[in-house]
């Protein structure tokens, strides 16, 4: 079956709109995959910058480490090598206290250790024994290190030096070169030259040659299971400087280079922060010259670069994404605006045409118990508030009379789940007016529980129609009436007795009475008109009319003009007997009205005669005899009534007028 064009539309779109959001997500994820690819290229080459640059700082602070190494042993050779000093230190060595010599050597010591900034100097014998330095006598002895470094200098006629160290022989850390001096082959003492590596040393270490918080260069050496620190450590607020390398973690930095690590290396260090380190030993010495930085300081700059490189997509993106949202959304609210504009629209047609109609519709909640009223409907009840109305007012406003009836109809249709049809009454709240109603229902039930849900309908106001629906009855009823009334006499006519006759025969059949039939003509009344004129004529059939039809008052009895001057009177449970007496009392009346007739044979008034007949109708198999299909069409059967009181009245006439004659055979068996 072909679709509805409408549909294939909305089956197009449908397509349309799902393959947009694929390539709308195939993008997106592009994108995204762009970015990250971006973004782990940008932290690789950081990284890579990070390591040159840990790199360079290593190499330049172990550089310049060497430097300051390499003035002190120039500084200290320039002294070994002075052999005049050297002369006089041996010749005050041997002779101690000499004051001239004494001043020479103490200013010569004085000018060097001013020059080279060293902290200390002392001019020492061969033995370890401090004699002098440039402010005046000293005592005492090498500690054990530079004792061995005063052997291997004097033995050996080198500059020696003693790595830097904490002894109790100073408050401070220090480095000493023990300068040997000779007098020609002969060793005869030296010169202790001591270093206080916190200002010397240290300044060079702490100087990180790019602002960073967290970037330290310390020098490490390795005691057996201990790890010293000859430099402090930045952020160890304790001033600890020995480690114990089985107690450290194994990805310290530390601890991998002291297992031989060299390079780049990645870790946590004292502190547990994840730090990427630079460890390289230090050429000539057992030091290895550590500089690291944390990962969080190091990457933080790139970080914030990558947010803002990528906070511009993203924030395109965002646009662009808020630009399509906008977009749908303002498709979106024109389109309701559109569907509420048409729905108002139809709305306001639609109470329009309601209004016309009086037609409003409701909906009743079974679980609620109250309506919800359209405002027509709200109108026809004259409420005042609008849109509900509870159950209970809406049982008020029917007539208590009704009340019963209307809710059994309801409760019928609701079980037997049938369409609702009902009229009612219902009166006005507002004016109190009875009005009459048309209600349709419908009720919906909720197929889940199999239950009825509520009813939804119409109502329309029909006062009017009613009204018309009872004015036509009424004027079809005097209508009717009309057509079986004599105009002239104002009593049933012809027509009329025959429907009775026909209602009253059936009647007898059926409860076994007799029925009986008058029929009355006035005498010598042609003779009445030629002597009195037609409209006398006309009045004295009306008088006629009026004292027959006075005479059969009783339940069923009817008097009706037969036609001309001839009367009929029909009595249902009258038998011969009665009829005659009826008769009699009729042809008495009559003539107790005293109406002159002067050319009357029988009286000088008017008279009339009458013919009596008394049948009692019986069932018979022939449809034609008794069966009638038509209301107006006597039947064949009671045709012998009219036949036999005409008989009757022939009979009467015959015999002089004014008077009654019952028909020959007074119980007539209907064959
Ligand atoms: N004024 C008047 N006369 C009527 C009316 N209908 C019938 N007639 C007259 O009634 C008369 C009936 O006359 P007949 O049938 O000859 O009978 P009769 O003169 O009454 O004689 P008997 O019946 O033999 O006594 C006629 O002259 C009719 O014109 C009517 O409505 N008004």
């Amino acid at each position: 079956m072909p679709l509805p064009p409408a549909f294939s539309w909305y089956q197009s779109r449908l397509w349309g709109g799902r393959v947009l959001a694929l390539v709308g997500l195939l993008a997106l994820g592009g994108v995204l995959w762009g970015l990250v690819q971006a973004y782990q290229s940008r932290e690789e080459h950081t990284r890579h910058q990070i390591e040159r640059e840990l790199h360079t700082v290593n190499y330049l602070q172990t550089q310049s480490l060497l430097d300051w190494r390499e003035q002190r042993l120039i500084d200290a050779s320039t002294l070994a090598d002075d052999s005049m000093f050297a002369q006089s230190a041996s010749q005050w060595l041997q002779v101690p206290g000499a004051t001239v010599l004494t001043l020479r050597i103490q200013e010569r010591l004085r000018i060097f250790q001013e020059r080279a900034k060293y902290t200390a100097v002392y001019l020492l014998d061969a033995q370890g024994r401090l004699w002098l330095t440039p402010h005046g006598d000293t005592n005492g002895r090498l500690p054990a290190p530079e004792m061995q470094a005063l052997q291997e200098a004097l033995a050996q006629a080198i500059v020696t030096v003693v790595e830097p160290r904490r002894d109790d022989f100073f408050a401070f850390p220090f480095l000493s070169v023990i300068v040997p001096l000779f007098e020609g082959t002969e060793p005869v003492g030296a010169v202790w030259l001591v270093s206080d590596v916190r200002t010397n040393l240290y300044t060079k270490l702490q100087t990180w040659p790019t602002p960073r918080e967290t970037a330290e260069s310390t020098l490490f050496s390795r005691h057996g299971d201990e790890v010293r620190a000859l430099s402090p450590l930045r952020h160890d607020t304790n001033g600890k400087s020995v480690f114990q390398l089985s107690q450290m973690p194994p990805d310290d930095p530390v601890v991998q280079a002291m297992a031989g690590a060299r390079g780049v290396l990645y870790g946590h260090d004292y502190r547990g922060r994840a730090v990427m380190a630079m460890a390289s030993a230090v050429p000539d010495s057992p030091w290895i010259m550590v500089s690291k930085i944390d990962v969080a300081e190091a990457f933080a700059d790139t970080q914030l670069r990558e947010i803002l490189a990528l906070s511009l997509p993203v924030s395109l993106l965002l646009l662009l994404a808020g630009l399509v949202f906008a977009y749908v959304q303002r498709r979106a609210w024109r389109r309701e605006r559109e569907l509420k504009t048409q729905l108002q629209r139809n709305m306001r047609w639609l109470e329009g045409a309601q209004k016309a109609a009086s037609v409003g519709y409701f909906a009743f909640d079974l679980d609620q118990k109250q309506f919800l009223m359209s405002s027509m409907a709200n109108e026809i009840f004259g409420m005042s508030h609008t849109g509900v109305l509870s159950l209970q007012e809406w049982m008020s406003a029917i007539p208590e009379e009704d009340c019963q009836r209307v809710l059994t109809i309801h409760r019928d249709a609701m079980a037997q789940r049938t369409p609702l049809r009902t009229q009612y009454r219902i009166q006005r709240m507002d004016n109190q007016a009875l009005r009459w109603v048309e209600v349709w229902g419908e009720y919906e039930v909720e197929v889940e529980q199999d239950r009825v849900a509520r009813m939804i309908g119409t109502i329309q106001d029909i006062t009017e129609r009613k009204q018309s629906e009872q004015e036509l009855t009424n004027y079809r009823t005097a209508l009717e009436e009309k057509v079986r009334l004599d105009p002239m006499t104002q009593i049933p006519n012809r027509r009329a007795l025959d429907e009775h006759v026909v209602l009253e025969w059936h009647r007898a059949m059926r409860n076994h009475t007799p029925l009986s039939l008058l029929m009355i003509d006035v005498d010598h009344f042609k003779a009445y008109n030629d002597h009195y004129g037609h409209v006398a004529g006309d009045e004295c059939l009306r008088q006629v009319a009026a004292a027959i039809a006075a005479c059969a008052s009783r339940a069923g009895e009817l008097a009706a003009r037969y036609g001309g001057e001839e009367f009929s009177v029909l009595l249902p449970d009258t038998d011969v007997e009665q009829a005659q007496q009826s008769a009699e009392r009729i042809r008495a009346a009559v003539e107790a009205l005293a109406m002159e007739h002067a050319d009357s044979s029988v009286a000088g008034c008017v008279t009339v005669s009458i013919g009596t007949t008394s049948i009692q109708p019986v069932f018979t198999p022939t449809p034609a005899l008794d069966v009638c299909t038509e209301p107006d069409t006597v039947p064949q059967a009671a045709q012998t009534l009219f036949e036999q009181a005409d008989a009757a009245l022939y009979q009467a006439k015959q015999q002089g007028r004014n008077r009654v004659v019952a028909y020959a055979s007074t119980v007539a068996q209907a064959d």
